[in-house]
């Protein structure tokens, strides 16, 4: 899509800035040049091997997962919708992506009730986003006709997406050697939502970002970026960019499920790279443990999800980021 071609009517105001200094914005489009192959770990889900898996745990954080059993139409379907959705004028957008939808740009961090975070103007992210809490959608009552397909979709990908967090921690847990009961609570499917994120054409010449340096509060992500790549993860200091392959996604491991396997597995750094060439849409789906359950590490002092998302809160308002599990590590002499 040309700068001509855009729909800037759809854009949140804050991205509505022209190109102007051409010299800087080509810097930012060179270091968008995904690659043709990239050295992800690719984990094959017909045939898991659990020693493979551990490795990849250990040393990426970050997998893709192929032979995943999700049909091709239902992703290349919602992407088509979600591209549909975010072209509509941003006042609609903010009209028609209500409860239990919300819709939010700037900022990935959002409150439990789905608004984002008040952020300062310099920490802007350049993403615009919708919030799907996948054991309300059935709730939604969408007089659009494209919103209500829309919505009937992300409750079948949730499904899907369920399906195979729990089969993917499960392995985890027997490779982990944690007794399989215990933690059955650290995965809970009611948690689980799903983002639709619009990554919008960045014009300005300065280094925004899609979305900052951070790692996931899950305790698994799964992502699908079928299209446009922009992903970029962190390994052995060096950053990594995550090619788009179709009908694959993206697993990657978050700070709970660092804390559930006593730092043996990692919850990977990554970020997103604004392009001013495409926008760029993304699915991801997050699962957390279950409301009210203790986490117990040998690392970490025990604390709930709820304690941990506060916590993070509380640091992106204070300190203006966020923290993460350091906040809850135990000390030599605790
Ligand atoms: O859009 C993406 O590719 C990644 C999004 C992400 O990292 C997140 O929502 O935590
Ligand atoms: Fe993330």
């Amino acid at each position: 899509m040309s700068e001509s071609e855009v729909n800037f009517d759809s854009y949140p105001p804050v991205f509505r800035q022209l190109k102007q200094h051409t010299q800087d914005i080509d810097t930012v489009g060179a270091i968008n040049q995904v690659p043709d192959s990239d050295p992800i770990p690719v984990i094959d889900l017909q045939c898991l091997d659990l020693d493979q898996l551990g490795e990849v745990c250990r040393d990426w954080g970050l997998f893709r997962l192929v032979n995943h059993g999700v049909p091709p139409t239902l992703l290349s379907q919602l992407q088509d919708y979600a591209k549909k959705l975010f072209s509509l004028p941003f006042e609609s957008k903010q009209a028609i992506f209500s409860s239990p939808l919300s819709y939010f740009w700037g900022t990935p961090v959002l409150t439990p009730s789905g608004a984002a975070l008040q952020i300062v103007p310099q920490n802007v992210n350049w993403v615009e986003g919708l919030n799907a809490p996948l054991l309300q959608l059935s709730q939604l009552q969408a007089e659009d006709p494209v919103l209500a397909s829309f919505g009937l979709l992300l409750e079948e990908y949730g499904k899907h997406l369920s399906r195979l967090a729990t089969t993917i921690f499960e392995a985890m847990v027997m490779k982990l050697n944690l007794n399989s009961e215990e933690s059955k609570s650290n995965l809970s499917e009611s948690t689980g939502f799903v983002r639709v994120y619009r990554y919008p054409q960045c014009f300005v010449a300065n280094s925004a970002w899609g979305m900052d340096v951070h790692t996931d509060s899950s305790v698994l992500s799964i992502l699908n970026q079928p299209e446009v790549g922009g992903l970029e993860v962190l390994k052995d200091k060096e950053w990594i960019q995550v090619r788009p392959v179709s009908n694959t996604l993206i697993v990657n491991l978050g700070d709970m499920m660092q804390a559930i396997s006593n730092d043996e597995y990692k919850s990977v750094e990554h970020r997103v790279k604004a392009s001013k060439h495409k926008e760029r849409i993304s699915i991801c789906y997050f699962v957390f443990p279950g409301e009210g359950t203790v986490i117990r590490s040998s690392k970490y002092r025990p604390f709930t999800y709820s304690d941990f998302r506060a916590q993070v809160q509380e640091d992106v308002k204070s300190v203006g980021f966020k923290v993460g599990l350091e906040r809850f590590k135990l000390t030599e002499t605790s």
